[in-house]
């Protein structure tokens, strides 16, 4: 690969993310050769300039993580180049092919979606998508299924399915690649994973930011279609895939589609039993007082800013085990987790438990704060009491984790791994086009419902886990969401 092209290379993804894991990726020795890194945006500035700019941004970043190195940045540094073009017109663009030099490019939109479609006619026109060109995408492709196959079929225009990288960058995050290491690296896993053992499956991305400055972005699109349509989709499907014949990008991703084609659609008739919709008033997160979301976007709004979405996947493999998912702003912990929760015992020789339950045993994947994954199973609380009494203990199964190797690894950015992949033509952590196909087709049928049955969200103060209906919607069934 001769050149990465960064569109939007002055953006906040760019140097929020996307540098930073370059750096990272140079300093590790792991970009390729001669690779030239171009940014490449309307603004006028001078390739010093933008040097400058890309330092600022790396930098605190690196230092950070204690990973700065002056050698590091002089091998970065040497890669950069900056070119003022109209990312969709053609002309422009043929000065950038010529800018690339000879070889091959990967073209990364970090750009706003609108402008997907014209600026992938023009980079047709001007030679950047000849067949060993790739281009990375990022989300929101689209705002429904109709706008996504609009978008996407000006790029299958363009490019062959084999050249395009839709990013979802929960899978370039270590404990993702680690549950797919955990589900099909271990024998013992496998015979359990099913509705004979598993009761049911709760996916929580919770964050304590608000909306703030993005409103112009989020009140179109609200948290069912900016975080449940991909991230979390596709969290459900590597829980919920059967076991791929190998690694290979279309094996997996085969596996994943099929889960999304057995989603149950939601009608307009189940809306108010399987989903909850809610939007943020005042409240108190992390002990500072925040503001609604309609005093940040300062008018009346009907965006959700939580979904709490019960999903059934009608396969043999799932049938009878909900998935719970939820997600929000301005919750009270930034947490992201996968809980697989077994059933209890079907008989208890020690009595009951103390949360009134017969024991159970559950698997916690965590992505953040901290990425780990654990097994709670119970274990004899020690002494001499009579009768036996039993107490959960929680089996950590992460690296670093076994007394031999107490520091872990440094926690990468996960656009580190994806862009690397992307450089190398490893598809397997990208979305193909009839995953986010068939991931909008349920999505839109989640609006639809909304829309035909008028569900305004429901108020939730800030700092809490969302409108008490979130919770209704598992304990009606008799369960709860995991509390630590
Ligand atoms: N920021 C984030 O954390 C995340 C962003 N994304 C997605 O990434 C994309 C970019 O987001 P973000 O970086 O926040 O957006 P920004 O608005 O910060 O950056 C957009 C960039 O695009 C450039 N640009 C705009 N129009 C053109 C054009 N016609 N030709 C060339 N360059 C152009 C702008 O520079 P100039 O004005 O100089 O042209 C700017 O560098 C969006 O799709 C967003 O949804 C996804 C996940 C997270
Ligand atoms: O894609 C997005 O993800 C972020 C959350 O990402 P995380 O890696 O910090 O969990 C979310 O804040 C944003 O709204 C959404 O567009």
């Amino acid at each position: 690969m001769a050149a990465l092209i960064l569109f939007g290379g002055g953006g906040d993804l760019a140097m929020r993310m996307l540098l930073p894991s370059l750096y990272f990726l140079d300093h590790d020795g792991l970009l390729p050769q001669g690779l030239k890194i171009i940014g490449a945006a309307r603004s006028q500035e001078t390739v010093e300039d933008y040097i400058a700019k890309v330092r600022q941004a790396v930098q605190p970043r690196a230092e950070a993580d204690d990973a700065w190195d002056e050698a590091s940045w002089a091998r970065l540094a040497a890669r950069l180049d900056y070119l003022a073009v109209d990312a969709t017109d053609a002309e422009s663009l043929r000065a950038l092919k010529a800018r690339s030099g000879e070889g091959d490019t990967v073209s990364f939109l970090a750009v706003s979606p609108s402008l997907y479609g014209r600026i992938v006619t023009a980079m047709k026109a001007a030679g950047l998508a000849e067949k060993n060109d790739r281009i990375v995408l990022e989300k929101p492709v689209g705002r429904d299924l109709e706008s996504f196959l609009e978008i996407d079929d000006a790029v299958a225009h363009a490019f062959d399915e084999r050249q395009v990288f839709r990013i979802d960058h929960y899978l370039g995050k270590e404990t993702v690649q680690n549950l797919i290491a955990l589900r099909f690296g271990n024998a013992i896993f496998e015979p359990l994973w099913n509705n004979l053992t598993i009761d049911h499956v709760q996916i929580t991305v919770g964050e304590t930011v608000g909306v703030g400055d993005r409103w112009p972005y989020y009140d179109e699109y609200g948290a069912l279609r900016d975080m449940v349509q991909n991230h979390m989709l596709q969290l459900l499907c590597l829980v919920a895939m059967e076991p791929p014949s190998d690694l290979d990008p279309d094996s997996v991703r085969n596996e994943k589609v099929k889960v999304l084609r057995s989603l149950r659609p939601v009608t307009a008739e189940d809306a108010e039993r399987v989903t909850v919709r809610g939007q943020y008033v005042e409240g108190a997160v992390e002990g500072r007082t925040v503001d609604s979301y309609e005093t940040e976007r300062g008018q009346p709004s009907d965006t959700e800013t939580f979904v709490a979405i019960r999903a059934d996947i009608d396969n043999w493999r799932w049938a009878g085990v909900p998935f719970f998912m939820r997600t929000g702003k301005r919750l009270p912990e930034k947490r992201t987790e996968i809980v697989i929760q077994f059933k209890p015992v079907p008989h208890s020789i020690f009595g009951h438990g103390e949360r009134g339950a017969i024991y159970d045993n559950r698997l916690v994947i965590e992505l953040q704060p901290d990425e780990d994954i654990s097994l709670s199973v119970m274990n004899k609380k020690p002494g001499l009491e009579q009768r036996m009494q039993l107490q959960p203990i929680q089996m950590s199964l992460s690296w670093g984790q076994d007394g031999k190797d107490a520091a872990p690894p440094r926690r990468r950015i996960a656009y580190e791994r994806l862009l690397l992949d992307a450089l190398h033509g490893d598809s397997t952590l990208f979305v193909r086009r009839d995953e986010a196909e068939q991931a909008w087709k349920w999505i839109d049928e989640v609006a639809d419902a909304w829309a035909c049955r008028e569900c305004r969200p429901l108020d939730y103060d800030a700092g809490t886990w969302g409108p008490e209906a979130a919770d209704l919607l598992l304990s009606r069934t008799g369960r709860k969401w995991n509390a630590r």
